[in-house]
This record gives structure tokens, sequence and C-alpha cells, in this order.
């Protein structure tokens, strides 16, 4: 399976509403605090937005509301992992990202047969607080040779300056949050992302 090598991170359908039209190709819907309906309502409209864009959308973290509402793929963390039912993850014909941070995660996420592993965080990262020191890029290429052919997913950190570094490691796709979403033209920076990452494409 091929990733877009630009994975866009975002907090509502009113970002994807904002971003993906610009040529997005690879989003993740990641909301950390909202009642069910709320989140139903964000998951369909992303899920219509990225119908109508021809992007791919990943659910973050609630593999049920997911699964009812048709969405195709989710990114879920090791106590996501936990508690998730990855049988009828499987059975719905879902495919899935994890989490790892750690030797003992990535092989507890390989046994999970994840449709793609992340590695994070890469740099430091003000988005959450983490209790993993920054990877550095050169765990990305230990990663690589380890998961290898799943795909590869850098986290953390990254803004266009850092991408060739982390793609020359073997990062098969680079994701990100507030490089962009924190940025005074969320837009000049996306279409900046898009054509940076043009050359692995
Ligand atoms: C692409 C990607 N990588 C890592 C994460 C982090 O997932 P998780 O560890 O479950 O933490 P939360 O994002 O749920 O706070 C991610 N979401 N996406
Ligand atoms: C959720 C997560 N997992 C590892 S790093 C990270 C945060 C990435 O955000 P940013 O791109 O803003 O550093
Ligand atoms: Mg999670």
């Amino acid at each position: 399976m091929k990733l877009d090598p630009f994975y866009l991170i975002v907090d509502s359908a009113a970002w994807i509403e904002r971003l993906v039209p610009l040529g997005v190709k690879l989003v993740q819907l990641r909301i950390k605090t909202m009642d069910e309906a709320g989140l139903r309502a964000e998951i369909r409209k992303a899920k219509a937005l990225c119908a109508q864009h021809r992007c791919q959308l990943i659910v973050n973290d609630h593999w049920r509301l997911a699964i009812e509402e048709g969405c195709d793929f989710v990114h879920l963390g090791q106590e996501d992992l936990q508690t998730a039912d990855r049988s009828r993850i499987r059975v719905a014909g879902v495919r899935l990202g994890l989490s790892t941070h750690d030797h003992i995660e990535l092989e507890t996420a390989m046994a999970a047969e994840p449709d793609y592993i992340a590695l994070g965080p890469i740099y430091p990262t003000i988005l959450k607080k983490m209790k993993w020191a920054p990877q550095g890029v050169e765990r990305i290429n230990e990663w690589k040779r380890r998961v290898a052919p799943v795909p590869l997913v850098a986290i953390g950190g990254l803004n266009p300056d850092r991408l060739d570094g982390a793609f020359a490691a073997g990062a098969d796709s680079a994701a990100v949050v507030t490089d962009i979403t924190l940025n005074a033209d969320p837009q000049a920076r996306t279409r900046e992302w898009i054509k940076k990452t043009d050359r692995w494409r």
C-alpha cells in the first residue's frame, strides 16, 4: 500500500474543508474531546469532504464510530489498541495505522498486522506532552529496516526544512499538525508541504 508523503492531521471537519481542497491526499481527523453525537457529525462531514476531493481520511481513536460511519482507515495508539477489537476492525475491512515509540511497542504493533507504522516524536513537539525523548532521524532508518514493506510514517516536530532528512532516512510519509495549524497562513504552508513532498509522491 502506498501512502501519500504528506499526511495532514487536524482536529475538525472545518480544517478539512479549509485545507483538503488545496490538494491534500491524506488527512487524519484527530478529535480528543467531544461527545459522541458531535464526533459522529464531524466524521460524517469529514468523510463527505474527503470523498469529494479524493483524499484518504483516517479517523483517530474512534474506531467504532469510524466503522459505523463507513470510514475505511483508522489510527490507533498503543493504549487504544489494548481496548480495540482488532478482528472487528479487520472484518469491517477497515485499514489500521498504529503508533510506536519504542521497541516493545513496535513488536506489539507489528503483531497486529497494521497497514502502516508511525514513529514519533522524531523532533520535539508542542502538540502534547510525551514521555519519550525525540527519536531523531536515525531511528527512522532503524524502524524502516524493521517494518518494511509496511509503510512508515514519521511524526513529531516536522516542518518543510526537516523533510529531506526524514525521507532520506526511510520515511514513506510525514505527518504534521502544528507546523500547519499554528502557521500564520495555514493555506500557504499546506501548499508548501504539497510542493516539497512532490518528489516522494
Ligand atoms: C500518524 C499518527 N501517529 C501517531 C499518532 C499518535 O496516536 P496516539 O499515540 O494514540 O495519540 P493520540 O493522537 O490519540 O493523542 C497519531 N494520532 N497519528
Ligand atoms: C500525536 C503525536 N504523536 C507523536 S508526535 C505527535 C504530535 C505531532 O504534532 P506536531 O506535528 O505538531 O509536532
Ligand atoms: Mg490515540
